[in-house]
């Protein structure tokens, strides 16, 4: 039997695993079989911790309900540090991803992480031809990468946007080679957005901490918003701020639903 925590950043939920004392099995269809809400755990991201090197707290591999393995998630990163930060009283925690460290300082309740710089290169998102990301060939958009591709949809009315429907439709749009994050954004005003995100391989999450780095970049790059802002989720409000060095910093909160023990191989695979 396999101990794990249940995290979760505003209901965006994640089964975290640590191997990092003993490797774990945890393929993709095993991580899938974990994130099904019937037959597993269930979650929208599965979490797997393996030792940190070089200077490195600890290393996050980050795997979607569908088993593909995702290059950042800024909800699990906060969740992560504050994980870490009880083993070891630190207030500054860094974590590796397969896209880059990411630091993560306490501050209070909440935590607040340099997700680093916004990549806004086409081939950084990426996308499958040369053009300028601030304007997509479809609808109202714009796209970059927070080490994870992410398109941002601007709205007028979130509340009458079928989210369910356009957003897998684009999640697999051809001009995304590696599928995409599509996020659908209302400007309330210059220091306020609202977001939904529809997630590449996990579907319609209730926050989305890259999504919400993403939005407020773009956002920000059409000159909709100033360089910060407060992003509004349906789980609740995250803190985005785009330093003019483009690191992105991330500020919300962390929190922990439960812990328990699971059958690896008892999982239908
Ligand atoms: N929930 C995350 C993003 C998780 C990964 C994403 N679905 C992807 O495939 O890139 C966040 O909080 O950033």
């Amino acid at each position: 039997m396999v101990p794990f925590r249940k995290m979760h950043g505003l209901g965006n939920d994640f089964v975290v695993l640590d191997a990092r004392a003993h490797p774990l099995p945890v393929t993709p269809a095993r991580a899938a079989a974990i994130a099904d809400r019937r037959w597993g755990i269930g979650c929208d991201q599965v979490i797997v911790l393996e030792p940190g090197t070089d200077g490195a707290d600890v290393f996050m591999r980050i795997r979607n309900p569908d088993g593909s393995e995702a290059g950042a998630c800024g909800n699990a990163t906060r969740c992560i540090a504050s994980l870490i930060a009880g083993e070891t009283a630190a207030d500054h925690i860094t974590i590796r991803t397969i896209s880059g460290d990411l630091l993560a300082e306490r501050l209070g309740d909440l935590w607040r992480v340099d997700m680093g710089p916004a990549r806004l290169g086409w081939q950084d998102v990426p996308l499958a031809r040369a053009m300028d990301t601030l304007r997509l060939p479809f609808e109202d958009a714009a796209a970059c990468s927070m080490g994870n591709p992410h398109a941002t949809l601007f709205v007028p009315d979130l509340d009458a946007v079928p989210v369910a429907t356009l957003g897998p439709l684009l999640e697999h749009d051809p001009l995304f080679p590696d599928r995409a994050n599509i996020g659908f954004v209302q400007v309330i005003n210059p220091e306020h957005i609202r977001l939904t995100v529809w997630e590449r391989g996990a579907g319609l999450t209730l926050a989305c901490g890259s999504g919400a780095c993403a939005a407020l970049v773009n956002a920000a790059r059409r000159g909709l918003t100033g360089r910060a802002a407060t992003v509004t989720l349906p789980g609740g409000d995250l803190h985005i701020e785009w330093r003019t060095d483009g690191h992105v910093l991330m500020t919300g909160p962390v929190a922990t639903a439960f812990t328990g023990t699971i059958d690896l191989d008892a999982l239908p695979l």
